[in-house]
């Protein structure tokens, strides 16, 4: 009597699920659905009920009649179909996502009388996740290629020659503009092994004179020279099993540049002042701004050393010769130092960009981050304007920042205010010579120069 009465009952409790409920007969065709169903597809129950289930076009089952078998359904040769994913089309042709179980009816004698297929709707779920793969590439793109940012073609052919070279133990050289990114691109090549425990070691070769560049490269012993008080291990030792990224490697002296030569060629350095080799296992990771190979024409940089360290070069262009990565950049800098600064500024005006696009950038990437920050300090306004950006961008002369220091001796005060600015100039470039003498308006070779005139020993900030 009870189970008479639940019977009737279960058209209402099949009506009142929210999942669609199917049955079909063992050729396939409609007998029934429920208000899910109708519900999901959009079909009036009378358009659904008699047509073959074919007419839902859903995918899985197209791949599945596609193959042979016993039986045009895979379902009857299975028996049973759990959670497969499917997506069929609605009415008005929109697709829906469906988790699909199902499984036969069979009379008492276990003749197969046809299936009943339950569908629970997923779309929001999968537009969820189209959604979320949708922003994983946008910010793969915010993040660029191991934090270098470009999606123009020539930065992506970087980027595949920053992936071959990271494979290989060949020595590369980086070739560049200042501020294009060479040590990130060197940092790239370092971190693509994703080996924590390999070291990567800098050395800044324009910074430090002959003797200090090689006791720093190769170390020394406790007396090799005056003031050397204790023995120190050099870069080289330090970078062992890792990387070594020797930026500048065209100012390098020409009498290290001999030295350099034989720890390549033997792969053993010796200390300043000791005589005893001690192998290194090191891979060289080389850049520079200059044009060696005429530098080697010149006879400034030894064409052997030329051959060993130039075995993997990569060139990384200028901004200019890639406009296509402007607003991507300045997008990225304006975020990065919007959070930094704390300031509400909303976003750069059109006039702004137009401007940042029609700029030739001598500096590359790293005027544009200066010119970033320039433009926080001025905006007061809720957008940044072009008048925020420093002068140097609208043809004008170089930034607001001091005239160089002049070479002839200077009675002390006026020395020691060109001491001050060089200096102010340094920080302002994060200790980066080349940024540094752009700022000055003069040449690197020249701030190396009063550096040393004035004893300044500036290290370059790890950004
Ligand atoms: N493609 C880029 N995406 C994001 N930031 C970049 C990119 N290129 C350069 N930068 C940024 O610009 C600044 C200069 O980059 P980097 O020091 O790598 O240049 P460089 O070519 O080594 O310069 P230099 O020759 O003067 O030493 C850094 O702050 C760096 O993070």
């Amino acid at each position: 009597m009870f189970e008479t009465e639940m019977n009737n009952y279960w058209k209402t409790v099949v009506d009142t699920i929210q999942d669609g409920v199917m049955i079909v007969d063992k050729d396939g065709t409609i007998v029934s659905v429920n208000r899910g169903m109708v519900r999901m597809t959009g079909y009036e129950k009378a358009e659904i009920v008699g047509k073959p289930c074919s007419f839902l076009n859903c995918d899985t089952c197209e791949i599945a009649r596609e193959r042979k078998g016993d039986h045009w359904c895979v379902l009857f040769r299975t028996g049973a179909m759990n959670m497969r994913r499917c997506t069929f089309s609605r009415k008005d042709g929109r697709p829906v996502h469906v988790l699909k179980n199902a499984s036969l009816l069979r009379d008492r004698d276990g003749v197969v009388l046809g299936a009943v297929e339950t569908m629970t709707d997923v779309s929001e779920l999968v537009e969820k996740d189209t959604q979320i793969e949708a922003f994983r590439r946008e910010l793969r793109q915010e993040d660029g290629f191991h934090g270098i940012l470009g999606t123009s073609a020539p930065m992506q052919r970087v980027f595949d020659l920053i992936a071959n070279a990271a494979r290989s133990e060949a020595p590369v050289i980086i070739l560049g503009e200042s501020g294009t990114g060479k040590e990130l691109a060197a940092k790239a090549i370092h971190d693509i092994r994703g080996d924590d425990r390999r070291p990567f070691v800098k050395v800044n070769c324009a910074s430090l004179n002959p003797a200090l560049l090689e006791s720093e490269l190769f170390g020394h012993v406790k007396g090799a020279f005056t003031g050397a008080y204790r023995s120190r291990e050099g870069r080289f030792a330090a970078a062992g099993g890792g990387d070594i990224f020797l930026d500048e490697i065209g100012d390098i002296p020409l009498s290290v540049q001999v030295k350099l030569l034989r720890v390549l060629e033997e792969k053993v350095v010796e200390r300043v002042g000791d005589h005893t080799p001690i192998p290194i296992n090191v891979r060289i990771l080389s850049a520079t701004n200059r044009n060696l190979t005429e530098m080697v024409r010149e006879g400034a940089f030894r064409e052997d050393l030329f051959y060993r360290i130039n075995v993997i070069p990569i060139h990384i262009p200028p901004l200019r010769e890639r406009p296509g990565d402007i607003s991507l950049l300045a997008d990225h800098f304006f975020r990065r130092i919007r959070l930094k600064s704390g300031k509400k500024i909303e976003g750069i005006s059109r006039e702004a960009m137009r401007l940042l696009a029609a700029y030739p950038w001598p500096g590359n990437v790293r005027e544009m981050k200066s010119a970033f920050e320039f433009a926080f300090v001025s905006c007061r306004d809720d957008v940044i304007l072009p008048r925020h950006f420093p002068p140097a961008l609208f043809g004008g002369g170089t930034s607001p920042a001091p005239g160089p220091p002049e070479a002839a001796p200077h009675p002390l005060e006026e020395a020691q205010a060109k001491r001050r600015r060089l200096v102010q100039a340094l920080e302002a470039a994060d200790g980066n010579q080349s940024e540094a003498a752009r700022i000055l308006g003069v040449s690197r070779v020249t701030v190396w120069h009063w550096m040393k005139r004035y004893q300044i020993r500036f290290e370059r900030k790890i950004k």
